[in-house]
């Protein structure tokens, strides 16, 4: 089975590549790129896609995502999951373990995996949890964990609250050779906080998060990566002070890797004045000082990653009282559309570097790179994602994917249309 994608701008980070080009995949593989077909292989009979001048990219990485199985799909099933997955280009994307059951078990990474294979959407891998049970006592059994097919450790949900039990953890990540995900969270500091602590929270009168329950526990976690070596991917990192010692530790060489999330640098904790569920997640909407600290740090290279965090919850959840609501929101279809609005073209970043930060950069930190993911290098999987970067989508109930529909982004217009999502030379979107 072959394809040739012509009358496209190709652009792959991981080979320095944008301009116009095309695509050759034979086997689900990449075959070849070039800029004009007289340079490619042999390829007469093949089927032929004309790009229409789109953009075509590496399908997305992303390193965080909670699909909901085992436990609750009625928020969100490994289909369904996987269904907004590549309705959003994303070929692939790692799942966290805060499942019902958690992923402690080789018995649930192997269920998931089956179940993903039988949606044969995107590429799933599963992440396990960091303790037995998500207690955060005991080390789960990281090593056949990583056998069954975990890519990376995490009890993302809550934070790893016991130093010690994080420190053998990133003992662990040396010989593993995969990363620990940390949920950065002081629960003392945060108490029963359900926004950020400010002068917004001080004039509503809500309880708040300050930024130092996230900055304590990053402190501590990089310490403890310098100490043992370990590889330490810190999720959904959301404040100036966070950043500041993410450039400080990758400056003295230190294993240290971050993602932050769309929703952290669209929207700022201005946005709880509406008392909307839509607005409350962990770690909160922070600051315009946060999110201009978090701009810079895109552009700068601080930033390996732009995760979604998607976390579907349904309506029963979400339409309570600010203070019972679940934390969390949905993110993989809305993620290009507000990196393109808000990064490229406000000129934070260009338009390859956004690329980068969904592909190649993410792919790296969790190993998938040595699967050949993000980037199309011949000889890799052919995960490619077309999109015309012009056209605008409008975020409403039919234009969503996932099971839940928890998004602060509802009725807004942003650029981006997803025009095809491929996985394996394989048309699973468009
Ligand atoms: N981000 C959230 O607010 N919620 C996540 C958990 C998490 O990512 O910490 C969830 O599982 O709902
Ligand atoms: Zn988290
Ligand atoms: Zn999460």
């Amino acid at each position: 089975m072959s394809l040739l994608v012509k009358n496209v701008r190709l652009v792959d980070p991981a080979q320095n590549l944008d301009g116009p080009g095309l695509l050759l995949v034979v086997d689900g593989k990449v075959e070849a790129i070039a800029t004009d077909a007289a340079a490619l292989p042999k390829h007469e009979g093949v089927e032929v896609v004309d790009g229409g001048g789109a953009v075509l990219t590496p399908g997305f990485v992303d390193l965080h995502v909670h699909f909901r199985e085992p436990g609750q799909t009625r928020k969100e099933s490994i289909e369904s999951g996987s269904r907004a997955a590549v309705a959003g280009g994303f070929t692939a994307v790692c799942a966290m373990a805060n499942t019902k059951p958690v992923n402690d078990s080789v018995a649930i990474t192997e269920m998931m995996l089956t179940r993903a294979a039988k949606a044969g959407l995107c590429r799933y891998f599963p992440i396990g949890t960091v303790s037995r049970e998500m207690k955060g006592e005991e080390l789960a059994d990281m090593g056949t964990l990583k056998a069954a097919g975990c890519v990376a450790f995490s009890d993302d949900g809550l934070p790893i609250s016991s130093a010690s039990l994080m420190r053998r953890a990133l003992e662990y990540t040396r010989w593993l050779e995969v990363p620990v995900v940390a949920h950065e969270e002081d629960r003392d500091l945060a108490g029963k906080g359900y926004m950020h602590e400010g002068a917004v929270s001080a004039s509503l009168g809500c309880l708040g998060i300050p930024a130092a329950a996230e900055e304590a526990m990053v402190a501590r976690d990089i310490v403890l990566a310098e100490h043992t070596g370990g590889h330490l991917h810190l999720a959904h990192l959301s404040t100036k002070g966070s950043m500041r010692m993410v450039r400080e530790a990758k400056a003295r060489g230190l294993k240290v890797t971050c993602e932050v999330t769309p929703h952290h640098f669209a929207l700022s904790d201005k946005e709880l004045m509406k008392f909307d569920s839509d607005y409350k997640m962990n770690p909160p909407l922070r600051t315009e000082a946060d999110i201009q600290a978090v701009l810079e740090a895109l552009a700068d290279g601080t930033v390996d990653a732009i995760a979604t965090d998607h976390a579907p919850h349904g309506w029963d959840d979400k339409e309570v009282e600010l203070p019972i609501a679940a934390f969390g929101v949905i993110g993989l279809e809305t993620a290009l559309p507000l990196t393109l609005e808000l990064l490229v073209n406000k000129k934070v970043i260009s338009l390859a570097k956004a690329i980068s930060l969904l592909t190649w950069e993410p792919a790296k930190v969790f190993h998938l790179d040595q699967q050949g993911l993000g980037t199309l290098k011949p000889g890799a999987p052919a995960d490619f994602v077309l999109f015309d970067p012009n056209a605008q989508v409008q975020v409403d109930r039919a234009f969503i994917q996932s099971k839940s529909f928890n998004t602060p982004f509802k009725g807004w217009s942003l650029p981006g249309k997803i025009l095809g999502t491929w996985v394996g030379g394989k048309r699973v979107w468009g």
